[in-house]
């Protein structure tokens, strides 16, 4: 009977890597197996990190487009797009150092490549051999669903795994899904100098946000010549010499485009089959995730599961706060919930949407009662200052309190940030009204809407009449 170690973790992106780390320093006896090569999962070589960088890019090639407006004269050439990919592969390689797996050896953890499965509720095996835990982490991330699209498989077809390999820049490229990935590569591609068309079945973009801010942000992409389809199907695709005709559904009518690349960007499915969760007595949900607790715990109370392939959200920084949870259960025996009330997640097209606490439609389903502040960013100075007037803040407020903030703004992400810490800590919007926020910065827009909301108090009919009173009254 092979050693049983204490901890065993499948997968090596953020969820295992975080996990891997602090047991190890721990001292706790932990292996942790990956299937790729290299360590960092999908977010370093897939996801956040090129798409991001790939984004700079497009960012610099849209300045140098709108140079004139600041009165710099230049002549934009083209994008290369293999150059662009180099500067990408050249990040991954720079933060690729923080995921040696010499690193993780010198923290005392077990590094295995291969793909691991399990063989029962305490054994995986790895290329043939067993390994056995007393606990075990599922890390294993997800992978891009493909919609069943007659014809799709006959089309060489792009998705996140693949894109960032393209070295060519497409003239015309179809984006099918407009969530955060195919929002994001939508606009990025076509700063490049891509035509592209973004085909989205429901009625909008980026529907896990708010409708106001998308629509604006919507009307933002089709200003920079992206087109964008909602309400439009791919009814079929089949390939003509180099490039993809999609069939473009949209109510009653039919056409057909031609595109040099195709991008599906229409979700995620969780990487569980390849760990044979039946042979451990695992339980999956119906989207395919794995069913765990509020502890992070799955159906067998040893195994934990933490990222894209437990849930609820696909976020790195949720895989990361998840395998806080179970470094404070597993590790440190000390049980803890996770509490996802109180969650930020930003869209990095530009401006940005970024998002924490209650949506409006989480609001609305919780029947609560609340107010509305919000602040348009073209009267916000610096916005004006720096030509990005798209955008706006909205507030929900519930007890004189925010339970929910939607920015579009440049550096939403950055700024959303200052909201999520006066929900998470209840700071009564009059404390962020009242509060020195620097001039000019965006980040006013917070203390204007906060402002915005007391004015029809603080300038009513009452409050102008006592204040009249007590300056009669005092000398
Ligand atoms: C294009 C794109 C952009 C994104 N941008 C952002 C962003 O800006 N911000 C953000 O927060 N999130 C972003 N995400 C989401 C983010 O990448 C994921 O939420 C995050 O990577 C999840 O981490 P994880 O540890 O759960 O899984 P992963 O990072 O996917 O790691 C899972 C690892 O498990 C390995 N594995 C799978 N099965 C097995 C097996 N049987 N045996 C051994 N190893 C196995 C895989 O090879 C992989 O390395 C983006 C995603 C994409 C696709
Ligand atoms: N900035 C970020 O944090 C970031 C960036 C990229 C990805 N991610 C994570 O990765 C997850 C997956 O991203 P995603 O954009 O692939 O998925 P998604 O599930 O968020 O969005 C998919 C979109 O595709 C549409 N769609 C589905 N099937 C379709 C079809 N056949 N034709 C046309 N449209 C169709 C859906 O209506 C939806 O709007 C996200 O939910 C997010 O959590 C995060």
């Amino acid at each position: 009977m092979p050693e049983e170690h204490d901890l065993v973790i499948i997968g090596g992106g953020v969820g295992g890597l975080v996990t891997a780390s602090v047991a190890g320093q721990l001292g706790l006896d932990v292996v942790l197996i990956e299937r790729e090569p290299a360590l960092g999962g999908d977010c370093l070589h897939y996801g956040c990190v090129p798409s991001k960088t790939l984004i700079r890019s497009a960012g610099v090639a849209h300045t140098v487009r709108r140079a004139g407006d600041f009165g710099i004269d230049t002549s934009p050439g083209a994008s290369d797009l293999g150059a662009v990919m180099d500067r990408v592969k050249a990040v991954i390689a720079r933060i690729q150092h923080h995921d040696d797996p010499d690193r993780f050896r010198g923290y005392g953890v077990d590094v295995r490549f291969g793909e691991a499965a399990f063989q029962d509720a305490h054994t995986v095996t790895i290329k043939g051999e067993r390994i056995r835990g007393r606990r075990f982490v599922i890390a294993t991330g997800s992978r891009p669903a493909v919609p069943p699209i007659p014809g799709i498989e006959s089309v060489p077809y792009l998705t996140n795994e693949t894109i960032f390999s393209e070295r060519q820049l497409p003239a015309r490229l179809a984006v099918v899904g407009s969530g955060p990935i195919g929002t994001e590569l939508a606009q990025a591609f076509a700063r490049l100098g891509s035509r592209v068309t973004l085909i989205e079945a429901g009625p909008r973009l980026l529907p896990k946000d708010d409708p106001v801010l998308t629509a604006q942000l919507q009307e933002h992409l089709l200003g920079e010549g992206v087109e964008v389809r909602v309400n439009t199907r791919v009814a079929s695709a089949e390939t003509a010499g180099d490039a993809a005709v999609l069939e473009l559904d949209h109510d009653t009518a039919c056409e057909a485009r031609t595109f040099d690349r195709v991008l599906i960007a229409t979700g995620r499915v969780a990487n569980t089959e390849s760990i044979n969760p039946q042979a451990a007595g695992l339980t999956l949900d119906r989207d395919g995730t794995l069913e765990v607790d509020n502890r992070l715990r799955t159906s067998q109370r040893h195994i934990y599961a933490v990222g894209d392939c437990a849930g609820p959200y696909p976020f790195t920084h949720m895989a990361e706060y998840q395998a806080g949870i179970v470094i404070s259960n597993a590790i440190f025996r000390l049980p803890r919930k996770a509490n996802y009330a109180v969650v930020p997640w930003v869209t990095y097209t530009d401006p940005e949407l970024a998002q924490v606490g209650m949506t409006t439609t989480a609001a609305d389903a919780a029947g609560l009662d609340y107010e509305r502040a919000t602040f348009p960013l073209a009267d916000v100075d610096r916005a004006i200052a720096e030509g990005e007037t798209t955008g706006e803040l909205r507030l929900l407020i519930h007890n004189g309190r925010i339970i929910g903030a939607s920015l579009l703004a440049p550096h939403a992400g950055e700024i959303i940030h200052e909201l999520a810490l006066a929900i998470t800590e209840r700071v009564p919007l009059r404390r962020l009204a009242g509060m020195i926020h620097a001039y000019p910065t965006l980040a006013q827009i917070g203390k204007r809407a906060a402002g915005g909301y007391y004015a029809p108090k603080l300038f009513s009919a009452r409050t102008r009449r006592l204040v009249r009173w007590i300056n009669r009254l005092l000398p």
